[in-house]
């Protein structure tokens, strides 16, 4: 028996895959409500309006929380006109899961370009959206799959950014930051009492002693010193070529990787369907579905709801152990 409060599933971007899996994450088996307009629902959806997050509803029907939007959801085209909605329902959740109504949110796709274009969004994702809301504070982005063994669990220390501007972003506060919020989430949402990180090189062979790069013995390689030298348990840094096989995952617990694709690469490819999405530090639970808003497939079906159910289950799990 649940002694939480249910999560928020945020609808996402209406045009995209979220609607039809809001139905079809009932699957998952633990207490969530949709929150979004129910007209974007897929046709023959059983839903129930509700007016609190704890509200109950009859098995195998969706409870909504219910937030109107101006437009129809076409699938694959977007509407300037919601914009603005998929940005508050994000925000009206958040409300609720900081002020202890609901367990914690997640959330289901938006598309960055639709809603910089529709409503001017300033933030290249939920993750930094979530950390303004939260109060600034600093987060991490965690992609981690527990269906492939060893677990894979990634944080890319620079997120949305362009790839020329890595080096300069990469910074000592960065990784700092990344390593400590990565080890006491761990600790606290996972359950893993002396977590063991592995920290990714920048360059090709992490370098190899400055022949192809020189921040790891400049400045990664020193500051890993003096964290370990605090009691972090930390490898590297490491090629980051070499450290997503099996043997090498089962070395640690969590990889810190310097860029966006070094960290979400590996997981996409091991565990593309089962794969969560997870904001480490926020004063509540926050976790996603690994995968975009798949305008290629919306509205035929076709959409694969195991990363959405693992991504719920995963939420709820994070809960119960606050
Ligand atoms: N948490 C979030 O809000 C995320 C949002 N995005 C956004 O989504 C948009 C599209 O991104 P893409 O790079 O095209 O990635 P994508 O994940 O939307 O699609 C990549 C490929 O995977 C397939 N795919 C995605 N989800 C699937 C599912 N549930 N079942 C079956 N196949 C699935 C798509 O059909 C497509 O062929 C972008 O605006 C991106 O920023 C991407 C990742 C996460
Ligand atoms: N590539 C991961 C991604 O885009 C997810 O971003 P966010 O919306 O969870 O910040």
């Amino acid at each position: 028996m649940s002694v939480h409060r249910p999560i928020i599933l945020t609808c996402g971007e209406p045009a995209g895959v979220g609607p039809e899996l809001a139905p079809k994450a009932l699957a998952a088996g633990v207490p969530f409500v949709f929150m979004g307009d129910p007209r974007h629902l897929p046709a023959g959806t059983e839903w129930i309006e509700v007016q609190s997050p704890d509200e109950t509803v009859p098995p195998g029907v969706l409870p909504v929380l219910r937030h109107d939007f101006p437009a129809p959801a076409v699938p694959g085209r977007p509407d300037p006109a919601n914009a603005a909605g998929v940005i508050e329902v994000i925000a009206r959740a958040v409300g609720l899961a900081m002020s202890g109504q609901a367990g914690g949110i997640c959330t289901l796709p938006i598309n960055k370009e639709a809603l910089k274009t529709g409503a001017g969004f300033a933030f290249p994702g939920h993750t930094e959206y979530l950390a303004h809301l939260a109060g600034d504070v600093p987060v991490v982005m965690m992609l981690a799959s527990t269906t492939v063994s060893p677990p894979c669990r990634v944080v890319p220390a620079t997120i949305h950014i362009a790839l020329s501007e890595v080096p300069r972003a990469l910074t000592p506060e960065v990784l700092t930051q990344a390593i400590r919020i990565t080890d006491a989430a761990m600790r606290r949402d996972f359950g893993i009492a002396a977590p063991r990180l592995a920290i990714a090189g920048l360059n090709p062979h992490a370098g190899e002693n400055g022949v192809m790069g020189h921040e790891e013995t400049d400045w990664i390689a020193p500051l890993l010193a003096r964290l370990r030298a605090e009691g972090f348990d930390l490898a590297g840094p490491l090629p980051a070529d070499t450290m997503f096989h099996a043997p090498a995952r089962a070395r640690y617990d969590a990889a810190i990787c310097a860029y966006h694709d070094q960290a979400l690469i590996p997981i996409k490819t091991l565990d593309f369907s089962g794969g969560v999405n997870v904001t480490l530090g926020l004063p509540f639970v926050r976790t996603s579905p690994d995968h975009g808003t798949a305008f290629d497939i919306a509205g035929k079906g076709l959409a694969d709801a195991a990363s959405v159910i693992a991504a719920l289950r995963m939420a709820h799990d994070m809960a119960e152990k606050r």
